[in-house]
């Protein structure tokens, strides 16, 4: 099921239960309801609820039936309370050289009561039209709600892929737990979903109870993984967009997350779109930032710091990966990158260094055998305690404001 709900905070008496039952309800009908052959959950690109007062944004095929659209949905939503639906619909632009005639926008509001709503607007001007303006702004994480059981939510990120942002997220996990949190990992990472071989559970596939998916309990942690739900082994998921995006929040609100003190996001690596959608949607206590030493996976992690400085996500800080070298024959331990990178990136944009890793085979042995150093308690744990931490330290300046209705 799909679900991009954002509660807003509403003079409504509804009861977080009723909140939750109503939004399952709304994502069942926008599920079950096709556009061609395609569900229309897969074209949300953003939906907001107010009581009774839905907004959706769509991104529908070109040769949609916008009215029949809109009718349909006014009335198979109108059972589940929803009297008002407003919808900002871009439209895919035609293939080229197609006959065009496409409609130039939805109207603002419908009244899903009334099923004799105005016929929509068409255009003839197929080129200037097909991308209509979304005109609501993006939402931003003030006017995100914390989750009703989630006490803080960090995502790790980085600007560049392989640099160890999934080895440093799953022991920074087991390390929050083991200093006597109750802690969920969420891998979002969908170019190559890792968590489930790093933990161990990779052929764990989660069980469904309500329509709600049930974290796997991988070594206490609850975990839920984009690569838990494929069938394939390690294919990349080439996903893109609303459909990754989509399926991403579906991961995060159609799971039936424990009580948590922590959710530890694995971010797929780089800083596009689905990032932003991400980090503008989840709300998020604070980012943590993976980098290594060398000066193009810094410049990269300078793009994940201004991206969290432009949707104002606090970033916890940078944790610098392989930044020493442990030889495995005499433990020495050595900066062979250099040294100062994690620092210089830490002053210059104001942010904690929370840690330097080593760069050691017995951290990549320990992931690729799904016992993490921390699990095991092998000799480099205590660099991850040390971050985990640090990030306690700093975290309670960061929360969200606990909702008065939260549930526990
Ligand atoms: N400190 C470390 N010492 C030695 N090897 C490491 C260390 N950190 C990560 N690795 C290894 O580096 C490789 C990449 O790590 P990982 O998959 O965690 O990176 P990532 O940034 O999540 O990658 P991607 O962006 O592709 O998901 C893995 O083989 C991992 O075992």
């Amino acid at each position: 099921m799909f679900n991009f709900m954002k509660k807003k905070p509403t003079a409504q008496t509804e009861t977080p239960e009723q909140q939750a039952a109503r939004d399952s309800a709304i994502d069942k009908v926008l599920l079950g309801y096709h556009v061609g052959d395609t569900s229309i959950a897969t074209m949300v690109t953003g939906l907001e609820r107010n009581g009774g007062e839905l907004t959706l944004e769509l991104r529908l095929p070109h040769e949609s039936d916008l009215e029949s659209i809109q009718q349909a949905l006014g009335q198979l939503l109108q059972p589940h309370g929803i009297q008002t639906i407003h919808m900002n619909v871009r439209i895919s632009a035609p293939m080229k050289g197609a006959e065009a005639n496409l409609p130039k926008a939805m109207p603002k509001t419908t009244n899903a009561m009334d099923s004799q709503s105005k016929p929509v607007a068409k255009s003839d001007d197929s080129t200037v039209n097909a991308e209509p303006p979304i005109t609501k702004p993006a939402p931003t994480q003030a006017s995100l709600s914390a989750h009703p059981r989630i006490r803080h939510i960090i995502v790790v990120a980085s600007g560049k892929g392989g640099v160890g942002k999934s080895t440093t997220t799953v022991n920074i996990a087991l390390a929050l737990q083991k200093l006597g949190n109750r802690v969920g990992v969420l891998d979002a990472d969908i170019y190559g979903p890792s968590m489930p071989a790093m933990l161990g559970v990779g052929s764990v596939r989660p069980e469904l109870e309500n329509e709600q998916f049930v974290p796997i309990n991988a070594h206490g942690l609850a975990m839920l993984s984009i690569g838990s739900l494929l069938d394939g082994d390690n294919t990349p998921v080439a996903w893109r967009g609303p459909k990754a995006t989509g399926a991403l929040m579906q991961l995060y609100n159609q799971t039936n997350w424990p009580q948590l003190d922590y959710l530890v996001i694995d971010m797929p690596p780089g800083t596009g779109d689905i990032q932003l959608t991400l980090a503008q949607r989840i709300p998020v206590t604070g980012a943590v930032i993976v980098t290594t030493p060398q000066h193009i996976a810094l410049l990269d992690a300078q793009k994940g710091i201004e991206m969290f400085n432009k949707t104002n996500i606090p970033v916890l800080g940078v944790v610098e990966n392989m930044a020493l070298h442990t030889c495995s024959n005499c433990n020495h331990t050595e900066a062979i990158f250099g040294t100062g990178g994690g620092e210089k990136i830490a002053e210059q944009y104001q942010v904690p260094l929370l840690g330097q890793l080593p760069l050691a085979s017995a951290i990549r042995a320990q992931v690729d055998k799904g016992e993490p150093s921390v699990l095991v308690d092998d000799e480099f744990a205590s660099y991850y305690l040390s971050i985990a931490k640090n990030i306690e330290t700093n975290i309670n300046k960061f929360a969200k404001p606990v909702d008065d209705k939260r549930i526990f």
